[in-house]
């Protein structure tokens, strides 16, 4: 049998409480035959429609018994790559680095500079006081 994969997106459409759909662990779940008879209320299954549910089933501390009863609603595995397009956010580059590094080669050409006139500057007017 063919492995059927879900992006977060495809998740998101099914949002209705007459189509359920929550993901934990990555593994896709159609709940909503499930939700009327839900231990802790409909609500908090709508609240996680279409989404990935991981963080708030594993809150709750659900018992082995709803890991098992989860395992009757399976439809598909969560799609790795669509979670990580998410998760992306550009990282912003500081510009100091190279602004500092630039500054430092500027400084370590200048200070041999300076040194060189100030050497010339003291035999100068040390010959012309001899
Ligand atoms: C989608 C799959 C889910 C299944 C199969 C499921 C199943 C169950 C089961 C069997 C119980 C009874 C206690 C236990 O055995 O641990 C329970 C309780 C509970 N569930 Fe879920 N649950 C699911 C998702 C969620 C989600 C996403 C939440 C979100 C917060 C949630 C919140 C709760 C709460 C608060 C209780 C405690 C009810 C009480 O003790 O009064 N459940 N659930």
């Amino acid at each position: 049998m063919a492995t059927t994969t879900f992006s977060l997106a495809q998740l998101a459409e099914h949002s209705q409480k007459k189509d359920i759909y929550v993901a934990i662990h990555n593994k896709v779940y159609n709940v909503t035959s499930f939700i009327e008879e839900h231990p802790g209320g409909e609500e908090v299954l709508l609240d996680e429609a279409g989404k990935d549910a991981t963080e708030a089933f594993e809150d709750i501390g659900h018992s082995d018994e709803a890991r098992e009863i989860l395992e009757k609603y399976y439809v598909a595995e969560l799609d790795e790559a669509s979670k990580k397009d998410v998760k992306k956010t550009p990282i912003a580059r500081a510009p100091a680095a190279s602004e500092s590094s630039s500054t430092g080669s500027a400084l370590r050409v200048v200070i041999p500079i300076l040194a060189v006139l100030g050497y010339l500057a003291y035999k100068y007017t040390s010959a012309q006081r001899a």
